[in-house]
């Protein structure tokens, strides 16, 4: 912690602040600290001393020690006290904080005091319910909402009358939700599903738009997009929990291989049936299933097609643990606030340490199961299948 305050401190006063949550988060900040030297008076200096005790939201301990240096920089000059012992912790960080700033000018630093809280007093004053980050893109369409509250952000799939089938413009918009969801400031990142399923996988109707390069072009393009968009969950920084309200097929049940935490409700089922689609395994479930679940339960799943009760698919250990529908939500998101809460900074730490040692493997694994799917897309075993669900004649 005090490793951070000191280097964060230091980076301030050079003038190289360049993480994108601090750009993001404080733009102001980005644009005056280092900027020319302006000058904040004695009186605006006590406003904002004041005004600080009025924050709606806590800023968080590194933003505290930042506003103690400064204060004190402000008021003493350079820190010339006795450096505190490595086990008083608190003072320690304080003292960091402080010495980082070295010998930053009374008045710039009680500038910069005021420039900081006036950043504050906006983003607690624009933060306050259920709101979506200030800066993130907004998904193109509603068929994907996006919010941030009490440290999570929640990405839910919201096409309920088409039991939440992936359109080409889902997986756009999920991909870029996933990318504003790993730099926002919440601790854990949610998946769902809106109405009586979590996802019936990829919106066979993706099918029908075919592009004027023909059919090649279309399966060469899918296959893009489908190892671009397993990329961003094998590259997901943080915690990624999936709160699987209902049953799920398709590419939404082999990505849970990818999630940190996967819960279920007791009236989830998972369904991979690529064979009778005449299709092959994405999203790196050829490699996480039988890892997860050992080969032949795997097999049953990815090649026969069997459909596992939540029950049997926490058994297997594709799901972390199943709850009562009638209590599924209110169980579910009671823990995910209490997880949230957690230091975020470990948490990602730690799930890099979980996961990181496999990260080539299953980029080099998504590369291979999205050429493989290519060329499956092209066969007649998977034409036949969409014409036939098209037609109305199949449903799985
Ligand atoms: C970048 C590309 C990446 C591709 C990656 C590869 C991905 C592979 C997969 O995900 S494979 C799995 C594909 N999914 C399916 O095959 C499911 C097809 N759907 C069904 O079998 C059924 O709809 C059901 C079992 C999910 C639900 O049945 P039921 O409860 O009887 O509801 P309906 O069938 O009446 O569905 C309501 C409404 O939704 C439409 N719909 C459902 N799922 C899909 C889908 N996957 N694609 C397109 N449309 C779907 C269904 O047609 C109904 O529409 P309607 O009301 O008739 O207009």
């Amino acid at each position: 912690m005090a490793g951070v305050a000191g280097r964060l401190a230091r980076l301030w006063c050079s003038g190289a602040l360049s993480s994108p949550l601090q750009v993001t988060r404080f733009p102001a900040l980005q644009l005056h600290l280092c900027g020319p030297a302006m000058r904040a008076s004695q009186k605006d200096f006590e406003n904002a001393t004041n005004q600080v005790k009025l924050l709606k939201k806590d800023p968080g301990n590194e933003v505290k020690l930042k506003l103690y240096a400064l204060y004190k920089q402000a008021t003493e000059g350079p820190c010339n006290v006795p450096k505190p012992g490595v086990l008083d912790f608190i003072n320690k960080a304080k003292w960091d904080a402080w010495n980082a700033l070295g010998s930053l000018p009374k008045e710039t630093a009680r500038h910069n005091y005021v420039d900081l809280v006036s950043s504050l007093s906006a983003s607690s004053e624009s933060s306050i319910q259920v709101t979506p980050a200030a800066d993130r893109k907004q998904p193109g369409s509603d068929a994907l909402v996006v919010t941030s509250q009490d440290g999570i952000t929640t990405i839910t799939l919201n096409r309920p009358d088409k039991k939440n089938a992936l359109t080409t413009q889902m997986y756009h918009d999920i991909m870029l939700a996933l990318e504003a969801a790993s730099k926002d400031d919440s601790a854990i990142t949610v998946l769902t599903g809106n109405g009586d399923y979590y996802c019936s996988g990829n919106d066979l109707t993706n099918f029908t738009d075919i592009p004027p390069g023909g059919v090649e072009e279309k399966a060469r393009s899918g296959a893009v997009l489908l190892r671009d968009f397993v990329d961003r969950f094998i590259d997901f920084p943080k915690p990624l929990v999936a709160v699987v309200n209902g049953p799920a097929v398709g590419i939404s049940v082999t990505i849970l291989g990818l999630f940190d935490i996967v819960y279920a409700t007791d009236r989830a089922t998972f369904h991979t049936p690529f064979s009778h689609l005449g299709q092959s395994p994405e999203g790196c479930s050829s490699y996480t299933f039988p890892k997860i679940m050992g080969p032949s339960k795997a097999t049953e799943m990815l090649v026969f097609g069997k459909k596992l009760t939540a029950r049997e698919a926490c058994t297997q250990g594709l799901v972390t643990e199943v709850f009562p529908d009638s209590t599924f939500q209110k169980e579910v998101w009671v823990r995910l606030k209490a997880y949230s809460k957690l230091p975020p900074n470990a948490m990602r730490i730690s799930k890099q340490v979980i996961r990181n040692t496999e990260k080539e493997k299953l980029h080099a694994i998504n590369a291979e199961e999205s050429n493989i799917l290519r060329e499956r897309w092209l066969s007649d075993e998977c034409m036949n299948a969409v014409v036939s669900f098209l037609s109305k004649k199949a449903k799985l």
